[in-house]
């Protein structure tokens, strides 16, 4: 609860209000509101259009569940940007088309296509810095003392960038995987969720790995952990998993096979992408990849929602419901508000969290977040094993920040092929080649 003499209420903005995980955000919020009391909440987007749809039915569910909230769409940057306290931002530069393209580019080169590794996440990056770096520009022109809480990815490429062309702004990029895999990781142990874990972690977005993992009480759950997910990796079946997709199915059921590669640790799912390339690449269909299945899946059932609650004229129904997403978001918004000091990662410049990596790296480590946003946490050395892992994957995020910064060919060339994840550096010009004339409304023209 909300310190009674506290009576602060909250405006939020959502940048990228035409987002899949925009529904799910409202309802934490409007679910929280004991926790986080709101005044305000703002949709912005550049896709008037696409936004709309989520924004009717939002104007729908407030006015129903908590009328006294003022709300808005627009596609204006100051009136979004104005007033405001906290803005989430989850904007996808080139929408599904262009990650559409992330994916299959790379496949018809026999490379694995993802949405944030590989030449699809750096392809996507070079898109995203200048989308994020705008917002921060607009946050810091009309509410210079707002905080930006960013989801918008690849936050390794948007973290790197963020922090070395912005190093003073009140950003903080994070990740919901990580929070995701302990909430299973709690179900495989039987406690309720991830606040019932104490956990140490440290590595780059999407590119980690647990070291310690015990109960509130200190008793160490690794040993229970790591004999389960040697076998089943983080799948855990059921009542758990009744709505979880197909490939998801499969990724965390990949896990088993990335721990055996370090049984110390225990990884975050998107290392299968960069230990086993050929596995993920047959497993792979170019002609129908992951955006295909969000559109025909995530996409459809959220616009479709948000389209009956429209025609209907009520929410009282709806099936929208909060999620991993917008738990952790909102939670983050209520350590930074109420200066709690909760412990949660985020990702952020290293400056000695992991005290054998480079201090300038973009690591994913523990955090206490309170009014003046994160304090790392120290996480120790890393691993041998780990160490020439983040090593390598960090200098192609800073090459890749390099390339559009410097408008650099040989930088993004060198970014492609330095990638574990691709082969050959003629390989990597091939698919550098494609991506060039793929993304030619939204990178910088390179030299
Ligand atoms: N950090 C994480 O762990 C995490 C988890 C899930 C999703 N995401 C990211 O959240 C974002 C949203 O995901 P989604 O699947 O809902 O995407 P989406 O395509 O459904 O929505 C993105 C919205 O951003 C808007 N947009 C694009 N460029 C913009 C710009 N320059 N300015 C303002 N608005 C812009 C689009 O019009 C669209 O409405 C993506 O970047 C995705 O990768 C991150
Ligand atoms: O392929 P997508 O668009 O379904 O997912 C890509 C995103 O996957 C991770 O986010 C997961 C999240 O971990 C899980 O809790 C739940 O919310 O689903 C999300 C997306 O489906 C990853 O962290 C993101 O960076 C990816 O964009
Ligand atoms: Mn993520």
């Amino acid at each position: 609860m909300v310190n009674a003499k506290d009576d602060r209420k909250f405006s939020v903005l959502i940048a990228g209000g035409g987002s899949t995980y925009t529904p799910g955000i409202v309802l934490t919020l409007l679910n929280g509101l004991d926790k986080f009391p709101l005044r305000k909440l703002k949709f912005y987007d550049n896709d008037g259009e696409r936004q709309k749809k989520i924004a009717d039915a939002t104007a729908i569910l407030i006015k129903e569940r908590a009328p006294e909230i003022e709300f808005e769409a627009t596609t204006d940057p100051k009136e979004a940007f104005t007033d405001v306290d906290f803005v989430m931002a989850q904007i996808r530069v080139g929408k599904y088309a262009m990650r559409s393209l992330d994916e299959k580019i790379p496949l018809k080169h026999g490379v694995v296509g993802q949405e944030t590794t590989g030449p699809g996440g750096i392809a996507y990056g070079l898109r995203s810095i200048p989308g994020v770096i705008e917002l921060v520009d607009y946050m810091e022109k009309y509410s210079p003392n707002a905080w930006m809480l960013n989801y918008s990815n690849p936050a390794a490429i948007v973290a790197e960038a963020t922090h070395r062309l912005r190093p003073n702004s009140k950003i903080i990029n994070i990740c919901d995987m990580p929070i995701d895999i302990m909430d299973r990781m709690a179900a495989i142990v039987g406690l309720k969720d991830r606040n019932d874990l104490v956990f140490r972690y440290y590595g780059l977005n999407h590119f980690g790995w647990w070291t310690e993992i015990t109960d509130k009480q200190g008793n160490d759950l690794m040993p229970q952990l790591k004999e389960y997910v040697s076998k089943n990796g983080y799948w855990v079946g059921g009542d758990y998993d009744k709505g979880t997709e197909a490939s998801w199915e499969s990724t965390f059921k990949k896990a088993a096979d990335v721990y055996k590669l370090d049984p110390t640790t225990l990884p975050n799912t998107y290392l299968k992408y960069y230990m086993y390339p050929s596995w993920v690449v047959k497993h792979s269909d170019p002609n129908y990849t992951r955006t295909d299945e969000v559109e025909a899946h995530r996409q459809k059932l959220v616009f479709g929602e948000c389209k009956r609650i429209v025609d209907n004229g009520t929410a009282k129904d709806t099936d929208f419901k909060p999620d991993e997403h917008s738990t952790y978001i909102v939670d983050l918004c209520t350590a930074i508000a109420y200066n709690t000091h909760q412990r949660m990662l985020a990702i952020i410049p290293n400056e000695g969290a992991i005290s054998n990596i480079d201090p300038t790296a973009t690591v994913e480590v523990p955090c206490l977040f309170g009014s003046n946003g994160p304090e790392r946490l120290s996480m120790g050395k890393a691993a041998t094993y780990q160490k020439g892992m983040i090593t390598e994957q960090n200098s192609v995020e800073k090459l890749a920040v390099d390339a559009w910064v410097e408008h650099s060919y040989t930088k993004l060339w060198q970014a492609f092929s330095l990638c574990k994840i691709v082969p050959d550096a003629g390989i990597a010009k091939d698919i550098l080649d494609e991506m060039i004339v793929a993304n030619k409304d939204f990178w910088p023209e390179l030299k």
